[in-house]
């Protein structure tokens, strides 16, 4: 087996990962993560994740090299992190009582072949009041993540209902990088 890199900054992926095996190094992928204008929330994450894989396999030739990347989608439109609080606010209340998506792309890249592909799931969020919104923005948890929430946290208590991978939101969708990897 080749030595397995991760290209992430994410202690999320880090920690999924070690859900299948301890034996990988963590590297973080600088790239360009600007949205090109008219280009599809499935095909943005797909590109990323084949970005930040192909950034690190560059320098590591050798390694088996797996990229992530994780975007909120909510009428067509795709949401990254938030730049501020004021923007983390107005993403929350975009999700109050309504159904949005959470869409990641996953690359697992060594010299002999590549798979892409994409893990999803749709998320409902119960109605969220002003109060709650701000209480859980002060907490700074939506700061450095996709769609300005952590479902692995303090926005638990928002979610109604889910239909498809959790891990998908997390940012990891664990289950299908291991059924990747067994093709390696
Ligand atoms: C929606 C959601 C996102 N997230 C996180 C997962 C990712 O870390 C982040 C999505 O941003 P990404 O740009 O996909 O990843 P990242 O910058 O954190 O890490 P890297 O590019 O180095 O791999 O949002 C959660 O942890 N929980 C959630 O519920």
């Amino acid at each position: 087996m080749k030595k397995i890199i991760l290209a992430s900054q994410s202690p999320r992926r880090k920690e999924l990962l070690a859900l299948i095996t301890e034996a990988f190094d963590v590297m973080p992928a600088d790239i360009d993560e600007t949205v090109t204008p008219g280009i599809s929330p499935e095909d943005y994450v797909l590109r990323m994740s084949q970005q930040k894989a192909a950034h690190i396999f560059k320098e590591y030739p050798e390694s088996l090299v797996i990229g992530c990347d994780t975007v909120v989608v909510l009428d067509g439109e795709i949401l990254g992190k938030p730049v501020d609080h004021q923007e983390a606010k107005e993403m929350l209340q975009r999700y109050s009582d309504r159904t949005h998506e959470v869409l990641t792309g996953l690359t697992l890249l060594s010299k002999d072949k590549q798979i892409t592909k994409l893990a999803q799931a749709r998320v409902t969020f119960y109605p969220l009041d002003e109060a709650q919104i701000d209480a859980y923005v002060a907490t700074n948890e939506p700061m450095d993540k996709a769609g300005a929430y952590g479902i692995q946290g303090g926005a638990a208590v928002f979610v109604k209902e889910i239909i498809g991978d959790y891990y998908a939101i997390v940012g990891f969708p664990v289950g299908l990088v291991n059924e990747c990897l067994k093709s390696f």
